[in-house]
């Protein structure tokens, strides 16, 4: 009996199709000798669910799903179907799963309690991220960040498990429905994409260990709302059109962040006069990109602080947001700090 090792296939006719996210998983989690699988089974439950809502965007002007629900949630706004059926699907998946004992999202008023007595872990989602966008087949998103509970395994629910800051989260990602969909995720250990293969059914490692470029030319800020700003973002966006930066603005908060993550630029979602605290919600917007932001080399603020830093009070509590590149962010801060003592 002939005994061969193999020799991989040197013909090129059959390229590899790449690393699919499960073997990812997999391979990182053997990094971890301790893990136990349950933060690999949880990534990959959000992978399935936002397979579906990848095949809910795709045909929403088909199957009738685009539009208002005719509904508000907690926040005021009117819910779109889409982001109510992406609020199904991943709180569906997720206590599937088996893995999460609780749930936070922006479509729902209050904690659910998946009355998992073996759930680990907390999630805190925006299943729909850019609704103003939907109907116009502008790209939109899923924001979600996870933290390992901080009470006993079973025990009940408390505000401690869900009020934790962005720096306790072990893991946090985003998927982007665009001209590709694609899964961005981290758990600590650098960033990484994933490119949806619609035919396979799989996600495929197309942006491995994404480092955001320390600085570019690229802001991204709703100059709809600039009679509501404050001097020193004046100052700084004035400064920007000065040095011919390029204005870019989809108003979908993923796939901005998206972009300038990879070409380098800046978003800003200032306070306003609308919005005091600005628009932006710490526990399933902000929390989830600083944590990817700065894995990446990039940073986010709230113009004073971390935002990772900020304790939660409120479930839906909002932020502003400066996020991006290191040298970008650091120069719209600087503002505040010029204005502030040419103030005193
Ligand atoms: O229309 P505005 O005020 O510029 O706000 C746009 C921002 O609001 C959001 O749509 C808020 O997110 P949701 O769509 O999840 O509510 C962000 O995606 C986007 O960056
Ligand atoms: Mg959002
Ligand atoms: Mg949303």
């Amino acid at each position: 009996m002939k005994i061969l090792p193999y020799q991989p296939d040197q013909s090129g006719l059959a390229y590899s199709v790449g690393t699919t996210l499960d073997r990812f998983i997999k391979s990182k989690q053997r990094d971890f000798p301790f893990a136990s699988g349950e933060l690999s089974q949880l990534l990959r439950d959000i992978a399935l669910a936002s397979k579906i809502v990848n095949r809910e965007t795709n045909r929403a002007g088909l199957a009738n799903i685009g539009g208002a629900f005719g509904q508000t949630n907690v926040q005021g706004e009117e819910q779109q179907k889409l982001d109510v059926i992406a609020n199904i699907r991943f709180i569906r998946a997720l206590s599937k799963g088996g893995e999460v004992c609780a749930i936070v999202s922006e479509e729902e008023d209050a904690v659910i309690d998946l009355q998992n007595k073996s759930g680990k872990y907390v999630i805190a989602i925006d299943p729909l991220d850019g609704s103003s966008n939907i109907d116009v087949n502008i790209s939109i998103g899923t924001i979600f960040s996870i933290y390992r509970r901080k009470t006993p395994i079973g025990s009940p629910i408390q505000e401690e498990d869900i009020m934790q800051p962005g720096t306790e989260q072990v893991a946090s990602g985003y998927v982007l429905y665009g001209s590709s969909t694609m899964l961005v995720y981290t758990t600590g250990f650098g960033v990484n994409g994933f490119t949806y293969e619609q035919s396979l059914g799989e996600f495929f490692l197309s942006h491995p260990n994404i480092q955001a470029p320390e600085t570019g030319s690229i802001y991204s800020i709703n100059e709809g709302t600039q009679n509501d700003w404050a001097p020193e973002i004046k100052m700084y966006l004035d400064a920007c059109k000065e040095k011919k930066y390029a204005a870019r603005y989809i108003g979908s908060l993923v796939a901005d962040f998206h972009r300038n993550l990879l070409k380098g630029g800046i978003y800003i979602y200032p306070a306003t006069k609308k919005n005091p605290n600005g628009k932006l919600r710490l526990m399933y917007e902000a929390n989830a990109l600083a944590f990817i932001a700065e894995q990446a080399g990039a940073v986010a603020s709230d113009g004073n602080m971390r935002i990772l830093e900020i304790q939660p009070k409120d479930l839906h509590q909002r932020t502003p947001l400066f996020i991006g590149s290191k040298e970008m962010v650091k120069e719209a801060l600087s503002y505040a700090r010029k204005t502030a003592t040419s103030i005193i």
